[in-house]
């Protein structure tokens, strides 16, 4: 598809013969789910694309938005000239309000601001003003202080709103902003997206059954039916569009519905014949330029929405980005017009969702506080149940059980909690991504320099506390390089997961996740014995993580060097005082500890980056 871009501030699109084909499984045709539709939605103007279930609307907005690229033909032109991306001109907001729970509303403005904005072009209080300006304008202001997981649905819609004005991105998508919303709140979002394009922004926004309010606040409806555009206009001529046509609107129907009933083919399929008629322009008047207020100045002034708010005041608010602003110079650096604003270094935005991962793990009490406190109870636990099996040669094998119920037990519980992780955040993520806040290696990476320490410290917890109640050997060098394999094989299970968790859906992951540890635990060489296995069996041992975290373990704890193993008094003979017999019969004697990590840390890297690429694949995938 050939797409041409425009990085003016007021920009049109025009989008000409677009043919959007899937394959259907098992079958060798494609399914043609748009029929080559065109039009042209201008700036200043809100468009609503309109349409029964199915007729194509998510993905003709798909397709404009650059969400979808696979399987499209026909062109898609952003302003005149070609520069920038299209993802670059516009933002998406997404029929969910994908916000993180744990911040307030004025904390969510400022990571998103500071990961948009530069701080070099824009000190930290004309930060502030700009958001108080927005939040002002979408009467966010008395929620300022309240956590995102307390907004009422209108807000986290306005909130998601104001996210994406504070870049001011000339081209705004929204996908069926008025879901789940109450016919207040609905009418005062589309209101306020009215105003907003009135500044001169193109919004273009799907919409489910519109009432006559709502309907006649568009300036141009985009209606599709069965992959066709079958009207192309303003909302003052859908209802002589429909009588050219031979449909006669009911008095005091509601045309919206009139026009969903000829859609759906309640009157006849009549789609082919209506898809002709709206070809061209000749059912789109010349917009109108003044807000909403002038034309409803007669609706009652106590019109509220869901949040008490009286809507008759907002239309006076609606210049975001000039309003309150203490000087003209302010107000010149937060103008819409403006183009002085720069973007943050991918390092910068680096630091910030640093912060802002650390936050989310230190208030979000279930991801740390819980988890060290299950790992402690745990630990101690286990370390009751094995007793003295460190230091007493009777309990050497109960000892290399100890050893493998560790590794079990951290590979298990960072390995789950990881395959569900990301499934959870996909959706702010993408988010996130697609409007340019940051790139996914910067996210990915952020996640994995904050969750190292977390993991560290619950690998750290549990294994001193199970080391030191078993009696293990009180040495500090054995200590630090068996603490050092617990910490790396959590991390990687950690990578492991995620990998799971971004290439499979996470019913499947968690199945695979338990399937693949369970055959990495039998191949470990620690319950069959290396040398008990069939031949080729050894080689499928190589592909055991487990196996290189026992081994170093045993090494580790057994090596050269350490005393016999104290015999009991009790006993007549102890097979396994001898940590050489015992690395022997385990067939781990000729084993190295350093070797052993170094495979660990190779699988680490390894699960990690692979971890990457299938999240970018889930993200792009949706
Ligand atoms: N990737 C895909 N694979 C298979 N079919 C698809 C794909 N994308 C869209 N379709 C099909 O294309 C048609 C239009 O889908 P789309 O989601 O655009 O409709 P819609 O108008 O937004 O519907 P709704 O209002 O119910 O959300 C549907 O029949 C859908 O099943």
């Amino acid at each position: 598809m050939e797409i041409n871009h425009d990085d003016s501030h007021r920009i049109d699109i025009n989008f000409e013969n677009i043919v959007y084909s899937v394959p259907v499984p098992k079958q060798k045709e494609k399914k043609i789910v748009l029929k080559g539709v065109s039009g042209r939605f201008k700036s200043g103007e809100l468009t609503a694309i309109l349409g029964p279930s199915g007729a194509g609307k998510s993905s003709l907005l798909n397709i404009l938005t650059g969400f979808t690229t696979k399987g499209v033909k026909g062109t898609l032109e952003m302003g005149k000239k070609s520069s920038n991306s299209a993802q670059k001109l516009c933002s998406y907001i997404l029929q969910d309000d994908n916000l993180y729970p744990f911040f307030t509303v004025n904390e969510t403005m400022l990571i998103a601001t500071n990961l948009k904005i530069s701080s070099r072009c824009m000190s930290h209080n004309d930060k502030q003003i700009l958001i108080d300006n927005i939040l002002d304008t979408l009467h966010l202001v008395h929620a300022k202080e309240t956590r995102c997981r307390n907004l009422s649905g209108g807000q986290k819609k306005r909130l998601s709103i104001a996210l994406e004005l504070i870049d001011d991105p000339p081209i705004l998508f929204l996908d069926e902003p008025t879901t789940g919303l109450d016919s207040s709140s609905s009418t005062y979002t589309i209101r306020l997206l009215h105003n907003l394009a009135r500044e001169g922004r193109t919004i273009v926004c799907t919409i489910h059954q519109p009432s006559a309010t709502i309907y006649e606040m568009f300036d141009l409806v985009y209606v599709l039916a069965e992959g066709y555009c079958i009207y192309q206009g303003s909302h003052s001529n859908t209802v002589p569009y429909l009588a050219s046509q031979g449909f006669q609107c009911p008095q005091f129907h509601n045309p919206a519905d009139y026009l969903l009933e000829v859609a759906n083919g309640e009157y006849g399929n009549f789609t082919y014949q209506l898809a002709k008629a709206a070809i061209g322009d000749q059912w789109r008047t010349s917009s109108s330029t003044v807000y909403i207020k002038d034309e409803y100045e007669n609706e009652s002034n106590s019109d509220r929405n869901d949040d008490g708010i009286s809507n008759d005041t907002e239309e006076k608010r609606i210049s975001v980005y000039t309003k309150t602003s203490e000087s003209e110079n302010l107000s010149g650096k937060l103008s819409f017009k403006s183009s002085i604003k720069t973007t943050p270094s991918e390092w910068t935005r680096l630091w910030i969702l640093i912060s802002r991962c650390n936050v989310l793990l230190f208030r979000d009490w279930t991801v740390t506080h819980l988890k060290l406190l299950l790992h402690f109870i745990s630990a101690v636990i286990i370390g009751l149940y094995f007793g003295d099996a460190g230091v007493n040669a009777n309990k050497s094998i109960s000892n290399i059980g100890f050893l493998i119920i560790n590794a079990v037990y951290l590979w298990y519980t960072s390995m789950m909690p990881a395959v569900l992780r990301f499934p959870a955040e996909i959706s702010i993520l993408k988010k996130e991504v697609f409007n340019n806040w940051y790139k996914l290696r910067t996210y990915y990476i952020a996640t994995l320099i904050t969750s190292t320490p977390i993991h560290t410290l619950f690998a750290l917890v549990y294994a001193t506390v199970v080391y030191f109640l078993t009696e293990q050997p009180p040495e500090p060098g054995r200590y630090l390089k068996v603490m050092l394999v617990y910490i790396l094989c959590t991390i990687t299970a950690d990578g492991f997961g995620i990998m799971l968790g971004t290439l499979v859906n996470p019913v499947n992951g968690t199945f695979f996740g338990a399937i693949s540890s369970c055959f990495m635990i039998v191949f470990c060489g620690f319950l069959v014995l290396f040398k008990h296995m069939p031949v080729f069996m050894r080689y499928v041992s190589d592909l055991s993580l487990h196996k290189y975290c026992l081994v170093a373990l045993t090494v580790a704890t057994y090596e050269n060097g350490r005393p016999d193993i104290m015999c009991p008094e009790d006993s007549f003979y102890c097979h396994y005082s001898k940590s050489s017999i015992i690395m022997k019969e385990l067939g781990v004697e000729t084993e190295t500890y350093s070797l052993n990590v170094l495979k660990i840390i190779f699988q680490l890297v390894l699960f990690k980056g692979i971890a990457f690429f299938t999240l970018r694949r889930a993200l792009v995938k949706g």
